[in-house]
Parts: C-alpha cells; structure tokens; sequence
C-alpha cells in the first residue's frame, strides 16, 4: 500500500451534505497519515463518468498480481455515485474501486461488510493489501438492450415508489442531518405503502415461468439489504453468483402491516405471500405501466422487461 496514491472521486452532496463533512475528516487523517491523493469534486449528477473517462486516459489501470499498482481510485458518496462510476467502468472490471460510504442509505456498504463510520472505513481501506470480486447483477432492458451493472437492487412497484417518495421527500434532508438517513426511506413507506396499487408480473428463471396477477412487491437483489438496511433477503450475498427475486402479491391492509413486522424480524420468507427466486439468470417482464428503480435512483414509470444475470469486478475491499 506504500505507493499508492488515492484518486478520490467525492460527491459532497450525497447524504444531504455528509459527503462534505466526511470527506473534510478523510482529508485530515490522509494528510496525517501522508498518504498521497487527489481530489476530485463532482459538480453535478453524472459528472462521475466524466470524471472517470479522464482518468483513464493513463492514471487508472487494471490490477495485475505481482504487477506494481500505484493509482486506486476510491469513491466517496452514497449507493447513487458509487452506481454511476462502477457503469462508466463497465468495461473494465479489473480495475479496482475502493469504497467510503456517505450516503443515507448506504446499503452496498452493508451488503460487502464496508463500514458504515467513516474512520473505520477508511482504515479498512488502507489496511487492504489486494482488491476482491464481488458479484454485481447485470440488467439488461430487453427492447433497448441497455444493460447497467446494479450494486444492490432493481425494483418495480412498492420499492421504486419508496425510493421516489424519500428522493423529493423534505424529511430526507432533515433526517441526514439528525443521522437518521436511513429513516428517511421508512417514512417514505409509510406515505406510499397503501396508495400503490397492484401490477401484473412475468417470471422466468431457467427451471420455470410464473405468473402474477396481483403484484406488489418486486425486488431483485444482489444482497440482503435494500430501503436503508431493511434485509429484505438475509440469504442473499453479493459474494455467490445467486440473484434473488422477491415478490409480495397484494394483500389485505392487516395481513401487510403482520408481514411488514415479519420483515424487521427477518422472519418474512415464510409467509404464504411472498414468493421468493433464487437463480444466475432470470427474466422479469411488467406489461403494464409501472415505477421502477435501481440502486436507489428513479427508472420513471413504464413497462418493463428486464433480464437479469451477474458479473463480478474486482473492489479494493
Ligand atoms: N455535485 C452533485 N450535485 C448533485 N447531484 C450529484 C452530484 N454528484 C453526484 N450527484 C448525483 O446524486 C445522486 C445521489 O447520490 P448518492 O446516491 O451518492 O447519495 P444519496 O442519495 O444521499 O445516498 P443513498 O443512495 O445511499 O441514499 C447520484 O445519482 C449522483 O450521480
């Protein structure tokens, strides 16, 4: 690790202004530490790839073992900036990212087991002596062929419409300030979770094909969390080749709030309505005009087909 100079790539406003404030304690304890990095601030949504195109023009390069590494490019910011800087390196998934979580929900960092306080983090960082795979799902809209790579999951219905209700919610910002980021996606469910209403759904794995009339939930994810460390499949692990899809059909108010309960007991994959796939591929269509979601940012309202499978890049972890 002696050599190596940090490129940190930071959005200051993630995490409603975390990102800044973390960022100011990052830079204090590498200068401590007299760990050479650069900087580089993201000015606006999407600046990340600009940011990481230039640095490929010969700073970044894949990790090779027993090669000389010298240049990591660390991310700091929330679920949303990490998502676009690993799709601007979808193509090369040798090259290592390093990751301090700063954002509200911060659910990669709990699915690979990064901490979530910021000094430990970063001590974590600089005591890794080579990068690891870890698994990503790949989804690929099926009429465009677009394909993004996801850290943590893809919603259609419920879950999107949480992410939508916490992105424009007030109560966001405040709760990042009182430290409670993550609860800004538990009030964002409460005001949605009885006004979404239920959506047609196609499954299809490689052993069968399922159909649901009355869909609610559909998630699919890369680990256990979503929503701001709600384990919405404990079995899950972005460190195995398994996609898991969850899916709850509608149901009677009551029976919904016995579920929800369930849920924060990690006791929910027994219930009779929620219908669980484990598979390293599978197809997901939505005929009907639905919001969508993936890693917590806003897919818009439509229909959608969406195949799934994984791939795994290397992380500095
Ligand atoms: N300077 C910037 N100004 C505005 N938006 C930015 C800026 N830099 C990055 N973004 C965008 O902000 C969005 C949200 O960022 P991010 O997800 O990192 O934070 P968050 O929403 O607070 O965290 P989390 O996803 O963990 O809840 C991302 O889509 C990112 O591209």
């Amino acid at each position: 690790m002696e050599k190596l100079v940090l490129h940190l790539l930071v959005n200051q406003h993630a995490g409603s202004g975390k990102g800044a404030r973390q960022y100011k304690e990052v830079q204090k304890q590498l200068i401590a530490k007299e760990i050479p990095f650069q900087t580089y601030l993201t000015e606006y949504a999407g600046h990340e790839r600009e940011i990481v195109q230039e640095l490929l023009k010969g700073v970044l390069t894949p990790y090779k073992d027993n090669k000389p590494f010298e240049h990591l490019l660390v991310v700091l910011g929330g679920d949303g900036t990490l998502h676009e800087v690993v799709n601007a390196l979808k193509h090369e998934p040798t090259i290592p990212i390093g990751y301090l979580p700063s954002g509200s929900g911060n659910d990669f960092a709990r699915g690979v087991g990064v901490s979530r306080k910021i000094d430990v983090a970063l001590t974590q960082l600089l005591a890794v002596q080579k990068p690891k795979p870890i698994s990503l799902m790949e989804a690929t809209d099926v009429d465009s062929n677009d394909t993004r790579l996801i850290l943590n999951n893809v919603g259609v219905g419920i879950d999107a419409k949480i992410v939508a209700t916490a992105n424009h919610s007030k109560a966001k910002s405040l709760l990042n300030q009182m430290k409670l980021g993550s609860l800004s996606y538990v009030s964002a469910a409460l005001s949605s979770i009885f006004k979404q209403p239920s959506f047609p759904l196609i499954v299809e794995t490689s052993t069968e094909k399922k159909e649901f009339k009355k869909a609610f939930l559909c998630t699919t994810t890369n680990h256990p969390y979503f929503g701001g460390g709600v384990a919405i499949d404990p079995t899950a692990s972005a460190y195995t080749e398994d996609i898991h899809l969850i899916i709850v059909e509608k149901i009677f108010p009551l029976s919904l709030a016995w579920l929800i309960i369930k849920l924060f007991f990690k006791q929910h994959l027994t219930s009779p309505h929620l219908h669980r796939f484990v598979d390293s591929e599978l197809t997901l269509t939505c005929p009907v005009a639905q919001v969508g979601q993936a890693d917590g940012e806003e897919l818009g309202e439509r229909n959608f087909k969406l195949r799934f499978k994984t791939t795994q890049r290397l992380f500095w972890m």
